[in-house]
């Protein structure tokens, strides 16, 4: 992989002139002087439609931005992304997230061998769920399990949560519960509603050293020993990690650990065992289907020109709002409560990949990096914070996310939620004009001294750019590649901006140093510290003893 600096390109150059025609930039104005402008700037792969139409941009951005791409490397990291190269230089590993999704007939001659040992390791869990699925596999008393209680944080939560939840609609008779937090109230609500003779505990981490899991991890064991015997742990409590002496010194049965592979980054691993939780409340050919539905992502990122490669030109967009708009934040908006997790899922996967000040020599970016996410379901963020993004200072790119099909047979509700849908990136785009919004006040019957008075608060401005993600159907396949989709858009921002994607170094200084407070706040040391922090121990020191 090359490690260029994106600002010192040619390209670069070019985008930084051709901003400057942006300044009275109007979406209004370019759909009048090209009726097929949705139609240029619209992007199909069978059922995925992205129309990015709706952006600041016009058909040369898109040439600009996709030459920058290319003089940025990206044709060649893709090759390295996808053939197993040690793209985590930091960590020393390869970054193969998509090898767990790859058929064996698929895989290159290179990866031959983690392709084959990811589907060894699926097919053990496969084994394993159908077995607890069927009831093959009962618990130590002699009952099929009912419930599933998944112990993890980050990516060993984020991910399978936002999954299951996506694919409720796709779920059998198992109840999930996700432990996360090292709030021990969060763990007792979960206790509250479980029966420990049906539930079987997946404890769920890639080192198996993290605080928060091994804390609750201890703790639910405990509760557990107290209400069943000892000897039952082995029945109930299974392991995903790469750790597997440590996930042994727990106490679990070596049979029972399923392993997962060193080149799978936390944030990416859903695809591999630790999605156990997943499969087992959406049985194993709805998992495959969904490994199935990133694949078909993997092949078109690595296999389409970038001017109508999906998950590029999505990058390309952040790439420019980010640093030419210098936009400070994006919106994901998914018009499904199903997504009800995507924002906080991809706030790990986005956040944790490029939120990174240093570039791939070790010096410091000259240039904005790690775009922030945020949002939540349409139409319930419409009546929240949608105000803002109508009629605040800010530009706020958004992410609209829809799927055309509704899982139930409600065409009123379908017809409203979509009806939402389109109506905003409409509104956000072409705003309402001064003479506008003076008309309407007119129409309603309103005073001439009330039409000053009101008019300023409801002209708005418009330009808000929106890119439309419609879906033919939410199933467990277009789930898999909406989420690849992202994974590669994370990718392909991060050779751009010339950073690596796939540490998370800036996780460690404060985990280090809860380690310290923790020991003071055990042996009420409050004092080694600055003013703010001893005085705030000190009061929740004497508050709690
Ligand atoms: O699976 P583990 O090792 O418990 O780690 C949990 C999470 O902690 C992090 O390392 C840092 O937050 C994430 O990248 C990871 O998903």
């Amino acid at each position: 992989m090359k490690n260029i600096n994106p600002t010192e390109t040619n390209a670069w150059l070019q985008l930084e002139k051709h901003f400057e025609g942006f300044d009275d930039f109007s979406l209004r104005e370019e759909f009048k002087k090209d009726a097929s402008r949705a139609q240029k700037l619209t992007l199909i792969d069978k059922d995925f439609y992205v129309d990015f139409s709706k952006n600041l941009i016009t058909e040369s951005t898109r040439t600009h931005l996709t030459a920058l791409a290319t003089e940025c490397g990206l044709k060649e990291a893709i090759n390295s992304y996808f053939t197993g190269a040690v793209i985590n230089a930091t960590e020393k590993r390869s970054v193969l997230h998509t090898a767990l999704r790859t058929p064996q007939a698929h895989a290159d001659k290179s990866l031959e061998s983690n392709v084959s040992d990811a589907i060894a390791s699926k097919q053990k869990m496969f084994d394993y769920v159908d077995g607890i699925l069927n009831g093959d596999t009962l618990s130590a008393n002699g009952k099929k399990f009912d419930t599933i209680v998944n112990i993890g944080i980050g990516g060993s939560d984020l991910g399978p949560v936002m999954i299951y939840e996506a694919l409720q609609a796709y779920k059998n008779n198992m109840t999930l519960h996700f432990v996360s937090n090292v709030e021990g109230d969060h763990v007792e609500e979960v206790l509250k509603k479980i029966n420990p003779d049906t539930t079987l505990f997946v404890i769920v981490s890639k080192s198996f050293g993290t605080q928060e899991t091994l804390t609750n991890a201890t703790t639910i064991r405990n509760w557990f020993t107290e209400k069943l015997e000892a000897s039952a742990v082995s029945k109930h409590f299974i392991a995903v990690s790469s750790n597997v002496d440590k996930a042994v010194n727990f106490g679990i049965d070596h049979k029972n650990i399923f392993p997962m592979f060193d080149w799978v980054g936390g944030r990416f691993s859903l695809w591999s065992t630790v999605g156990m939780s997943v499969a087992l409340g959406i049985g194993t050919d709805n998992f495959q289907a969904l490994l199935d539905g990133a694949h078909e992502m993997d092949n078109h990122f690595r296999n389409t020109d970038f001017e109508k490669n999906i998950p590029v030109q999505l990058a390309l967009m952040t790439i420019w709002y980010n640093n030419f708009y210098r936009a400070q934040s994006e919106a994901i908006i998914p018009y499904t409560q199903y997504l009800h997790r995507l924002p906080a899922y991809l706030q790990q996967a986005i956040m944790e990949s490029n939120g990174k000040c240093v570039d791939r020599d070790g010096n410091s970016v000259t240039y904005d990096t790690g775009n922030i996410v945020w949002g939540e379901p349409g139409t319930n963020s419409q009546h929240a914070f949608f105000q803002l993004i109508h009629q605040g200072t800010k530009l706020i790119p958004a992410h609209f996310i829809a799927f055309a099909k509704a899982k139930y047979n409600q065409p009123d509700h379908h017809n409203k939620l979509m009806a939402n849908f389109i109506a905003q990136t409409e509104a956000l785009m072409n705003g309402k004009t001064r003479s506008e919004a003076k008309k309407d006040l007119e129409r309603s019957g309103k005073s001439k001294d009330e039409i000053d008075m009101l008019l300023p608060f409801k002209v708005f401005e418009g330009d808000q750019p929106t890119t439309t993600i419609l879906i033919d159907e939410l199933t467990p396949q277009s789930i898999g590649k909406l989420i690849a989709m992202y994974e590669h858009k994370i990718f392909t921002e991060g050779i751009i901006w010339n950073i690596y994607s796939y540490d998370q170094w800036g996780v460690e200084l404060g985990k280090v140093l809860a380690d310290t407070i923790l020991d003071n706040i055990e042996n009420k040391e409050y004092a080694d510290h600055d003013s703010s922090t001893s005085a705030i121990l000190k009061r929740f020191g004497n508050l709690n003893s």
